[in-house]
């Protein structure tokens, strides 16, 4: 992935301020931001998805402009072509399993039917091992099961990248070494740029790649990890 932001924006409640100034350049197809709570992540994230809109700058993301202040370009989230995993899944509770991963697609299946079915559905199911499960609901999901129909929900109308807002945050330590692994794989098997943010050391440890560390609204540091020598040594 070709990601190129710089933007600014400040945010006000009270008499408190807090200012965006976040510059990230990178070729990496995994990229990980890591900062302590409240350090920017977040709204990071969500200005690259569309949800934030910055005060100024520019969002690029494979030589495409997403959002450009001078030029006025300010494309709208649904076009945007990345998938969002949200740190708390955000499934539709009333929405089975197919229903929630059905919601994802390009045209928003906003009212997918109870057993709603299709190619790209089917393969999902599969991929994630939910056909079991594909008529239940969240509440009666597992947390991995969970997290797996917000992958499948986030990918399934293949996006260009996917964007993580700390994945893994929601789990269990034992169930968080198995996802960080079946998300490692998952990596390896699409090809798919991923952009992780997290405040957790292990996560950028255990992902890799390039690494960039968030503070106080600017990115403040950066590395590259490369795992596989990591584990050797
Ligand atoms: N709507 C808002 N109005 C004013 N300030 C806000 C608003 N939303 C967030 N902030 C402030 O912006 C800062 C950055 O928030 P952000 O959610 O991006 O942090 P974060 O690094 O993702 O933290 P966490 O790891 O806790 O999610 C915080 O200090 C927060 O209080």
């Amino acid at each position: 992935m070709l990601i190129d932001v710089d933007i600014a924006k400040t945010l006000r409640a009270g008499q408190r301020t807090f200012r965006l100034k976040a510059r990230l350049v990178s070729a990496s197809d995994r990229i990980v931001i890591y900062g302590a709570s409240g350090a920017g992540k977040s709204m990071l994230l969500k200005a690259i998805a569309g949800l934030v809109t910055p005060d100024n700058g520019h969002i690029a993301l494979n030589g495409r402009r997403l959002y450009d202040r001078a030029a006025k370009v300010d494309v709208p989230v649904q076009r945007r072509h990345v998938g969002y995993l949200f740190q708390d899944y955000a499934l539709f509770p009333h929405l089975n399993v197919r229903q929630n991963i059905a919601f994802g697609l390009k045209k928003g299946w906003f009212n997918p039917p109870v057993t709603a079915h299709g190619e790209q559905l089917d393969y999902w199911l599969d991929a994630f091992e939910l056909r079991p499960v594909a008529h239940q609901y969240p509440a009666q999901l597992s947390g991995g099961q969970r997290q797996r129909v917000a992958l499948a929900r986030a990918l399934i109308d293949e996006p260009q990248a996917l964007l993580l807002d700390e994945p893994f945050a929601a789990l269990d330590p034992a169930l968080r070494v198995r996802m960080r692994a079946e998300l490692d794989a998952l990596q390896h098997r699409l090809r798919i740029p991923m952009l992780m943010i997290t405040h957790d050391p292990d996560d950028a440890r255990v992902f890799g790649g390039h690494v960039l560390t968030m503070m106080d609204g600017v990115i403040a540091g950066e590395r590259q990890i490369d795992v596989e020598a990591s584990h050797g040594g």
